[in-house]
């Protein structure tokens, strides 16, 4: 601990020195005007806090392009580097960038970065360092595939870059694949956009703010949010005009990624972020690194949000829905709030209506149109029972999800009797299950607490149970949302039978 904070105040002081400041004097620390380093228990631990009182749209802190980690910082201070890599274009920017970091790690205390590169995480979460254990533990086939895919991407890119490595003679600890998790995953989770270079660079010190989602401030999705609510409980004749606030809602997770608090000003030449809201003295200052689902967070930056606004759960549909729509496939799923997206309500619509009928009201549907209260009563019946059906279709249920994570957290040794009482025999299963995993993986664990290596192993299965849990929640508020709209039109009219799926 102590050595950690002698870490980053070293880290500070050098930062400093570049011309790293969160003001525009300076001083022996380039913090302390604007911004304090501070932990954040559950909020991405270390992070940035404000040091007064900040104002909405106030430059917070200032990173100059000399004190950017990019690969043309780092090959222009090495012409070992730069010749051996000059040799290796096939590698993509990524890659070359990861290859740069390990080899600037060999270096240790004579790298110019050596105060920053200190400061790095000793091991990252992302999905690509899951386990069997753990990618099974995600229990869906998307995630599942998902971590298949980055682990399998992240082995090929560590084998095409392993002869550039051996011609660099880097250290054999920097060579294993290990190695290259831990440089890509660096990559992955703390580069920063730049203009000039598609690996983007390591921004020292900018790269200490913890993510906040776009459309978490209220002025973007408020209109969106509310207007779902309304939605629930409202007559059939004023649909069409709410839905272009919806439509507008939807389109705004594409906008959305381009709104950025921190962007490299070339006319400053620096990084520079700005305060995205107002902060009080001590409250965390966040930054949205983009917008992404929680899959996509876990695989590049290994956390997940439990409320996430951009968070979404495709279900898995027949081939003729696909086929009665042009809605493109990315865009038929179900919110983080439960409610179908537009184009999957539209989609839905127009299945549920006879082959030789589409054509005339195709307008209506892709306009967002509620065609008939039969119609609307046939999807929504629908929607709830396929959601049913895809909870059923899995291991364990959003309940049995929500217990097993109390007992993840009482896990503290491997050889104490385990509390199962309060778990499903699944769970107790999966439990005991972890435990052989850990051993299998050489880890005997101490009799009084989990060794430091048995505790990333939690986190990372922690992590999936976390996942699968919001996205069962995700189907579960979608069936009360359906529920709660059936119930509402029931009270209107008679309920037609529902048509076989
Ligand atoms: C750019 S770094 C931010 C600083 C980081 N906490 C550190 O100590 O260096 C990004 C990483 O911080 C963590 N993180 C950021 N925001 C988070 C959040 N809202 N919840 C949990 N972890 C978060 C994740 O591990 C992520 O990969």
């Amino acid at each position: 601990m102590e050595q950690e904070e002698a870490n980053l105040q070293r880290l500070l002081k050098w930062a400093a020195e570049f011309g790293i400041s969160d003001s525009t004097s300076c001083g022996h620390s380039c913090l302390g005007h604007s911004l304090v380093v501070s932990c954040f228990p559950g909020a991405g631990g270390r992070g940035l806090g404000a040091a007064r009182d900040l104002e909405k749209g106030e430059l917070v802190l200032k990173v100059p392009k000399s004190a950017l980690i990019t690969r043309e910082s780092l090959l222009l201070k090495d012409d070992k580097l730069s010749l051996a890599l000059s040799t290796h274009c096939s590698l993509s920017p990524t890659q070359t960038l990861t290859v740069c970091l390990l080899y600037e790690m060999g270096k240790g205390r004579t790298s110019w970065w050596h105060p920053y590169l200190m400061n790095l995480p000793h091991s990252y979460d992302n999905i690509a360092t899951f386990g069997e254990f753990e990618k099974q533990a995600l229990q869906v086939d998307d995630a599942i595939w998902a971590a298949e895919k980055a682990i399998l991407k992240a082995e090929f890119e560590w084998k095409e870059a392993n002869v550039v490595m051996e011609q660099l003679m880097l250290k054999p600890q920097l060579l294993t694949f290990r190695a290259w998790l831990w440089a890509s995953a660096t990559v992955s989770s703390r580069t920063m956009h730049i203009p000039w270079d598609g690996a983007g660079c390591l921004c020292p010190v900018g790269d200490l703010f913890n993510y906040s989602a776009p459309g978490e401030e209220p002025s973007d999705f408020e209109c969106m949010n509310h207007r779902t609510q309304e939605l629930v409980f409202q007559d059939i004749s004023t649909v069409n005009e709410e839905t272009s606030c919806m439509l507008d809602g939807e389109q705004l997770d594409s906008h959305s990624q381009r709104l950025t608090d921190g962007r490299f000003e070339t006319d400053v030449g620096a990084y520079c972020f700005y305060a995205k809201k107002s902060y009080r003295k001590g409250e965390q200052v966040l930054l949205s690194y983009g917008t992404y689902t929680n899959l996509e967070l876990l695989e590049h930056y290994g956390f997940i949000l439990n409320e996430n606004p951009n968070d979404k759960v495709f279900v898995p549909l027949e081939p003729e829905i696909y086929s009665s729509c042009s809605w493109p496939k990315e865009s038929l799923y179900i919110h983080q709030s439960g409610k179908p997206s537009f184009a999957l309500l539209s989609a839905l619509r127009l299945w549920a209506t006879p082959a030789n009928q589409r054509r005339s009201v195709g307008h209506l549907a892709y306009s967002g149109r509620q065609l008939s209260i039969e119609n609307e009563i046939f999807i929504m019946r629908w929607i709830s029972k396929k959601c049913n059906s895809i909870l059923k279709n899995l291991p364990t249920s959003f309940e049995e999800d929500s217990m097993l994570l109390s007992a993840i957290d009482k896990i503290q040794n491997l050889h104490a009797p385990l509390e199962l009482a309060d778990v499903s025999a699944t769970s107790a299963d999966e439990i005991c299950a972890f435990k052989a995993n850990v051993v299998k993986n050489g880890e005997r664990g101490s009799e009084t607490l989990v060794s430091r290596k048995t505790m990333r192993s939690r986190e990372r299965w922690r992590l999936a149970v976390e996942w699968r849990l919001s996205y069962k929640k995700i189907l579960v508020d979608c069936i009360f949302l359906c529920d709660e709209i059936l119930r509402c039109m029931s009270s209107n009219t008679s309920f037609p039978k529902l048509k076989k799926m």
